[in-house]
């Protein structure tokens, strides 16, 4: 696998701000535009939370195998990702929203005999407290690509998004000679996502040039990134990295990812004032879960590669201006 010894250095947000002056704003705005990543702080998201739930999340992902299968991914139930679907090293469990606690209840309820609610309970905080984080992020966003955006497009195009959390376990490599791959090259679906990672490290994005960057784990922060159905929204003044999982260490990774993104029958369409006069259209408009199937189709139950991204389903096609015959 190629290495990457270089890491990036991608702008801290305070989130608990409540007026961000121009510059931070241009600062956060050109960090969207090359990495589609950034870091937040005064999150209101403590380490204990987390702490708690990796603990619980580690009972359930130390079950024995059969036992996990109960929950997908050929059961109904669908919320368990188990290994060797998106890499060896990789299992993950999902847990919907709005009612989180009702969907990682359901999910323990197949598990465990007898099982406390402790764990839906948290994860229901841990939910809500994500959804709202998102909607103050785009709410930044929408400041960032223009002067009254916020206003404009906020309530008329944000207001029915939802989130998912999935909570990822990465087993330790055997031989730390080489890095392993814990999850594949891909981008991500959503509008926004919120990441919080441990402090293990190994999440890399790829640059324009196609060069692999390390994002390492920044004490008190949490990790965002742009999701493909912000980028074509955006026409691509926001952009939606390819990023990755390697493994060094020979220790497990764990990770809780919240995807926020639009409703299933919403039409993705970047409104004229964002694409702006000098520019061009670079998607048509497309129903958010007509793109949804189309990679779930494309990757045969895989996980999210690239090859088969925003770009490929909706892009403009560009053709050239002359062709010579
Ligand atoms: O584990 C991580 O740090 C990132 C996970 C990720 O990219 C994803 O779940 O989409
Ligand atoms: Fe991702």
């Amino acid at each position: 696998m190629s290495e990457s010894k270089t890491s990036v250095k991608l702008h801290i947000l305070d989130i608990s701000e409540p007026e961000l002056d121009p510059s931070s704003l241009s600062s956060l705005a050109e960090t969207c535009k090359t990495w589609g990543f950034f870091h937040i702080t005064n999150h209101g998201i403590s380490s204990d939370l987390y702490n708690k739930i990796c603990s619980l999340s580690n009972d359930l992902f130390s079950l024995p195998s059969e036992t996990k299968l109960k929950l997908g991914p050929f059961s109904s139930i669908k919320t368990y990702t188990p290994h060797f679907l998106a890499s060896p090293y990789f299992e993950s469990l999902r847990v919907s929203g709005p009612n989180f606690l009702a969907c990682a209840q359901s999910s323990a309820d197949v598990l465990f005999d007898k099982q406390s609610s402790l764990f839906s309970e948290m994860l229901q905080e841990y939910g809500s407290k994500m959804a709202e984080l998102s909607k103050k992020i785009m709410k930044i966003l929408l400041m960032c690509l223009g002067d009254d955006f916020k206003n404009k497009f906020f309530e008329s195009e944000f207001n029915n998004c939802h989130g998912y959390l999935r909570i990822n376990n990465y087993s330790a490599p055997e031989s730390i000679e080489d890095e392993v791959e814990g999850l594949g090259m891909h981008t991500d679906m959503s509008c926004v996502t919120i990441v919080y990672q441990d402090k293990i490290g190994g999440l890399q994005v790829r640059s324009k040039e196609g060069k692999w960057m390390d994002i390492s784990p920044c004490e008190g922060t949490l990790l965002v990134n742009i999701g493909d159905m912000l980028q074509a929204w955006s026409n691509e003044k926001l952009r939606s990295s390819a990023h990755r999982v390697v493994l060094r260490r020979p220790q497990n990774r764990f990770s809780i990812a919240f995807f926020w993104c639009f409703e299933d029958d919403k039409v993705i369409l970047a409104p004229n004032d964002v694409v702006g006069k000098e520019n061009k259209r670079i998607y048509n408009p497309f129903v958010c879960l007509d793109y949804l199937k189309f990679r779930e189709n494309n990757e045969k139950g895989k996980f999210e590669k690239v090859g088969f991204t925003v770009k490929d389903f909706a892009g403009v096609k560009v053709w050239p201006s002359t062709v010579s015959l």
